[in-house]
């Protein structure tokens, strides 16, 4: 494929944002235009989700013309052709020579996904068949029959996974907290620093505590050292009466590493190596997410998550919503020069949602190589971050506001909360200061506006806002149940697939974590043995040296 400064709808695009879009104002092109509400806004409207998500991009830099030539650079960079290969199960990601087929574990639609020519939805290691396994167990372990080795039911959930066998399921399992079973509680361990499993071994009795071991490799070194230390702590304080195989279950991959650990393979839960750790949230990984808000509405998310793969793999690319957002990610990562990409839920239950976008979108898109295995000669992934409002507004949105850098954003937003306290004056509250950051971030604050205010005049430049600062508001047309937010995941997981469909690259492998992981191993080694830190430069050896005499090593 041709990298994408090479296609000639870039170049058009270059001399379109010299002519029209530098001297683009947001509130000029709302004045002009009685329409730009509703032509720059598309609705997602699905079966099973029964709430309708409305996506407004007219806050964005956007003209009739923009929108064409995002859409032709889409045709040209092959976005439906790329997308069509990976819904047929092709070796996208063809660093490891891998199919991305994460859609298969949601396809609650009955699609035929064949990976190798061999459906992978039926046949015992099949989706259908892990999913039968997840409800089986989930119910059991919900109902208490499924007890520990003292007859006591499993009210205690420890997760031991990192990176996207942790960030999916603490992040949904927040989100749909209002649907948790009332006597489950929740840890999930994945620093390696002693202290994350500490804190959740002081807080869970043996008796009553089930441990998922979630690691796709069941390699990866944080969990293996986790999930054994959190083996002999259950020995331990069991006086070895207590039956591992009742309180320890494995969500992998890798069988041998499985047994191999202590795990029966009839306790593990399994899925295939096309599926990404950060797109697994939808497979064996999502199981914490089952028991605790049950397999119904396990299942509910995974409807909710086919809908928009139904929406993506057949609307037509200007009435896609997942590739206008991933268009708009490339008109500001590109020709804007914007770094960042700013998402702010406005809904307490998403607090760990930018956390998990980070990983999804940074890990994804965080390469610098196309296909071709030449340096791309653009810009590729921007940094996301975020936070829920309106916390956020009263930390880092003063650099939103009056900051030198643009930074696109997205402001989420349910219509009904789960918690409508106080006669729903809270929610209302939050609603305004939605609309209110938009409105304010696109339409500033002029030196006249702030002269009449009787602002001192030397005051005035410190109190202008520029505004014409681009937002994308999405608005959930209810609570946010699990369908809304498997769809709302699933917004985000193919505006990444877009953004790097066009940048060319591979944004389903991640060799960029390795270097620090061989190193780690490496030093590790060095701590035990005699020597401070030669070998290595002197920073990091003195460093070594330093570390090894203040803690006595
Ligand atoms: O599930 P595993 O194999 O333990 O991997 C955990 C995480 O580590 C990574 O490989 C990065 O180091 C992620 O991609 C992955 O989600």
């Amino acid at each position: 494929m041709a990298p994408a400064n090479t296609l000639p709808a870039w170049s058009e695009l270059q001399a379109h944002r010299d002519d029209v879009a530098k001297n683009f104002v947001l509130k000029e092109a709302f004045a002009s235009d009685a329409d730009r509400f509703g032509r720059f806004s598309r609705t997602f409207k699905a079966a099973g989700v029964s709430a309708d998500i409305l996506f407004d991009f007219s806050k964005n830099f956007l003209t009739n013309e923009t929108l064409d030539l995002l859409v032709k650079l889409a045709e040209q960079a092959g976005v439906e052709r790329k997308r069509d290969a990976m819904f047929r199960g092709d070796k996208i990601n063809f660093t490891e020579n891998r199919a991305v087929y994460h859609t298969a574990l949601r396809n609650v639609g009955g699609w035929d996904m064949k990976v190798d020519g061999q459906d992978v939805m039926s046949g015992p290691n099949g989706v259908n068949s892990v999913l039968e396994h997840m409800k089986e167990f989930s119910e059991k372990v919900r109902s208490g029959e499924w007890t520990g080795f003292s007859g006591k039911k499993l009210t205690n959930i420890v997760n031991v996974g990192i990176g996207g066998s942790d960030l999916g399921p603490v992040m949904v399992t927040e989100a749909l907290k209002h649907y948790g079973a009332p006597d489950m509680t929740l840890h999930f361990v994945s620093n390696i620093d002693g202290t994350h499993m500490a804190e959740a071994l002081k807080a869970s009795d043996p008796e009553t505590t089930l441990f998922l071991i979630a690691s796709k490799t069941f390699t990866t070194a944080e969990t293996t050292t986790n999930a054994n230390t959190a083996k002999s702590w259950f020995l331990e304080k069991t006086g070895g009466k207590g039956d591992v195989a009742k309180h320890f279950v494995a969500l992998s991959t890798n069988e041998a590493e499985v047994t191999k650990f202590g795990i029966d393979s009839a306790n593990m839960f399994g899925f295939e190596s096309w599926v990404g750790g950060r797109y697994s949230v939808w497979s064996a990984i999502g199981l914490s997410v089952a028991l605790y808000v049950g397999y119904d509405n396990f299942y509910k998310f995974l409807s909710g998550a086919h809908a928009m793969d139904k929406h993506f793999r057949e609307t037509p690319l200007k009435e896609n919503i997942p590739v206008l957002g991933g268009l708009l990610g490339v008109w500001y990562s590109d020709f804007f020069q914007a770094q960042t990409h700013l998402v702010a839920p406005f809904d307490q239950y998403l607090h760990r949602f930018a956390a998990y976008l980070q990983q999804l979108s940074m890990e994804s898109n965080g390469k610098a190589i196309t296909s071709d295995g030449s340096t791309a000669k653009y810009t590729t992934g921007a940094i996301l971050f975020g936070e829920p409002c309106t916390n956020a507004q009263h930390s880092f949105f003063q650099l939103v506001h009056q900051g030198t850098k643009l930074i696109p954003a997205d402001f989420i937003l349910a219509a009904k909360s789960h918690n409508p306290i106080h006669d729903n004056l809270h929610q209302k509250m939050l609603a305004s200061n939605y609309f209110a950051q938009a409105e304010a971030l696109m339409v500033g604050k002029t030196d006249d506006q702030l002269r009449a205010e009787g602002t001192p005049e030397d005051l005035i430049p410190h109190k202008r806002f520029l505004g014409n600062r681009p937002t994308t508001s999405i608005l959930v047309g209810d609570v946010i149940g699990p369908a809304e937010l498997g769809a709302l995941i699933v917004y985000y997981e193919h505006l990444t697939f877009v953004e790097g469909a066009i940048w060319d690259i591979n944004s389903f492998d991640q060799w960029g974590v390795e270097l620090g992981k061989v190193l780690a191993k490496k030093i590790l080694k060095e701590l035990d043995e005699p020597g401070n830190g030669e070998g290595h430069d002197a920073s990091t050896g003195g460093l070594i040296g330093a570390f090894k005499q203040f803690a006595k090593i």
